[in-house]
C-alpha cells in the first residue's frame, strides 16, 4: 500500500474568519452585513461605525488574516505538509462564499476549515457553521458540487494558543511601574454575550453558570494565572470580565463590563491591571477599540495604570497549532489513534459539534456538526 499522506484526506486548508472594512465606505455595508436580521439598535450601530472611522474606516483584522495565512504557509511548507491555504470571511470580502467556489474550481473536494475564534457559543462556532452552510448552499444552487467542510476542533486550550497570552501577560506585568506591579490584578476579557446565549453554548450537558462559553474561559485564565504565579512567584487576583456589548439594555449580557471593573478595582485601592484578551485571536477593533482606546481612557481618567496583553495572532506556536489540530483531525477521519493536545482541566474540544450544540434562537442549517445536512 502507498504511504499515505499525514494531512490526507483533506485537500486544502480553509482560514475562516470574521471579515472587516477596508476603508470609509465599507464602513456601513459591512456593518450591515454582520447585524442583519440580528436586531441591533440604530444607535449601537451609529457608535460601531464610530469606532471603525476613528481609525479611518480599517479593521486591523484582514491585515491580521493575512499575516496568519502567510505564517500557516509557511509553518506547513516548513514541515513538508503540501496543503493549499485559502482564505475566506462571514462578512467582508474575501467573502466565504467566493473562495469556497474558488477552492471548488480548484478541485478541492475535501477542506479542513480553521476559524478565527477559539470558543464555543453561537457566535463564535454555530455562525461560523451556518454561513458555512450558507455559502454550500449557494454553490449547489449554481451547480456547483459542493465540496465537504470540516471545522477543526475548538483551540481555546491548546497550548499554541495559551503559551503565547501567557507570555503576553508576563511580558505586560513586566512593563507596569515596578511599584505597583506585585499588587496587580489581571482582568481576563472577553466578548459579552447574551446571558441566554452563554448558557445554552456547547454540548447539552451541565457546563455550570454561562454554560461552555464560561466554562472554557475559565479554564485559560486558570492555566495562564498558574503560568505567571510559576514564573513571577507572584499570586495576582484575577477575574474573567466581558466587553462590547450590543443588544438591547433590557436583555441581560455577560458582565461585569471592563469598564465597570476597571472602576471597581480602583475604588477598592487596586495598584494596577492588566487587560488579556483571551477571547480574540487577534487584535482587531474589539480590542483596538474597546481595550487600547475605551478601557484605556476609563483607566486614565482613574489614574489606574494599565497594559494590555498581546493576542496571539500570527505568532508561529499558533501557526504550529494549526498543523498540529489539522493533522490530528486528518489522523482521525482515517481512523488512526490520535493523541490530542490539550491544557487545563477540560480536556480536547469534540471534532464534530453534536446536534444542538450552541443553539440558535431561529434553527438554521449549519454545516460541519452531526447535524449538518451536508456529507
Ligand atoms: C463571541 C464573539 C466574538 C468572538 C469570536 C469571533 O471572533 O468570532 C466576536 C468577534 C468579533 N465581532 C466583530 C465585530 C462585530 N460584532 C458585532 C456584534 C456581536 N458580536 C457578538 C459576539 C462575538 N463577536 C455578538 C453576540 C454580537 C451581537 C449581534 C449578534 O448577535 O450577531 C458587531 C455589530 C455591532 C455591535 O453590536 O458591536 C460587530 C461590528 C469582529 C470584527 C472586528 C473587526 O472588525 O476588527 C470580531 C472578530
Ligand atoms: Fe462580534
Amino acid at each position: 500500500m502507498p504511504e499515505q499522506l499525514a494531512h490526507a484526506p483533506y485537500d486544502a486548508l480553509l482560514l475562516l474568519s470574521f471579515g472587516g472594512p477596508e476603508g470609509p465606505d465599507d464602513v456601513v455595508p459591512f456593518l450591515r452585513n454582520v447585524t442583519r436580521g440580528r436586531g441591533i439598535p440604530e444607535e449601537r450601530l451609529k457608535e460601531v461605525g464610530q469606532h471603525y472611522f476613528l481609525f479611518g474606516g480599517v479593521s486591523p483584522i484582514n491585515e491580521q488574516n493575512r499575516a496568519l495565512l502567510d505564517a500557516l504557509r509557511k509553518d506547513l511548507a516548513e514541515h513538508g505538509v503540501e496543503l493549499p491555504v485559502y482564505w475566506g470571511n462571514r462578512n467582508w470580502a474575501p467573502y466565504l462564499t467566493d473562495t469556497l467556489r474558488e477552492m471548488a474550481a480548484d478541485g478541492r473536494r475535501r477542506i479542513a476549515v480553521l476559524a478565527t475564534s477559539a470558543y464555543a457559543s453561537y457566535s463564535g462556532c454555530r455562525q461560523y457553521r451556518e454561513d458555512l452552510a450558507g455559502a454550500l448552499a449557494a454553490l449547489a444552487e449554481e451547480g456547483v458540487e459542493p465540496p465537504r467542510v470540516d471545522k477543526l476542533r475548538h483551540y481555546f486550550n491548546h497550548p499554541g494558543f495559551i503559551e503565547p497570552m501567557a507570555e503576553g501577560v508576563l511580558a505586560s506585568l513586566a512593563e507596569l511601574p515596578e511599584d505597583v506591579r506585585a499588587g496587580a490584578h489581571l482582568a481576563f476579557t472577553t466578548h459579552s454575550i447574551p446571558d441566554a446565549a452563554a448558557d445554552t453554548s456547547g454540548p447539552a450537558g451541565d457546563h455550570g453558570d454561562g454554560g461552555a462559553y464560561v466554562a472554557q474561559h475559565l479554564d485559560v485564565a486558570r492555566v495562564i494565572v498558574d503560568r505567571v504565579t510559576a514564573e513571577t512567584g507572584v499570586e495576582h487576583p484575577w477575574r474573567l470580565v466581558y466587553q462590547s456589548r450590543s443588544g438591547a439594555p433590557h436583555i441581560p449580557w455577560l458582565e461585569p463590563d471592563i469598564c465597570d471593573h476597571l472602576e471597581e478595582l480602583h475604588g477598592a485601592g487596586v495598584p494596577a491591571v492588566v487587560m488579556a484578551p483571551i477571547g480574540f485571536v487577534s487584535d482587531h477593533m474589539e480590542v483596538l477599540y474597546d481595550l487600547d482606546t475605551e478601557a484605556t481612557a476609563k483607566a486614565a481618567e482613574l489614574g489606574l495604570p494599565v497594559r494590555r496583553s498581546a493576542t496571539v495572532g500570527a505568532d508561529p506556536r499558533f501557526a504550529a497549532a494549526v498543523r498540529d489540530l489539522l493533522l490530528e483531525r486528518a489522523a482521525a477521519e482515517r481512523g488512526r489513534p490520535v493523541d490530542r493536545c490539550a491544557l487545563g482541566a477540560l480536556g480536547p474540544s469534540h471534532d464534530l459539534c453534536p446536534a444542538g450544540c450552541c443553539p440558535a434562537r431561529a434553527p438554521k442549517p449549519a454545516a460541519a456538526g452531526a447535524d449538518s445536512p451536508y456529507a
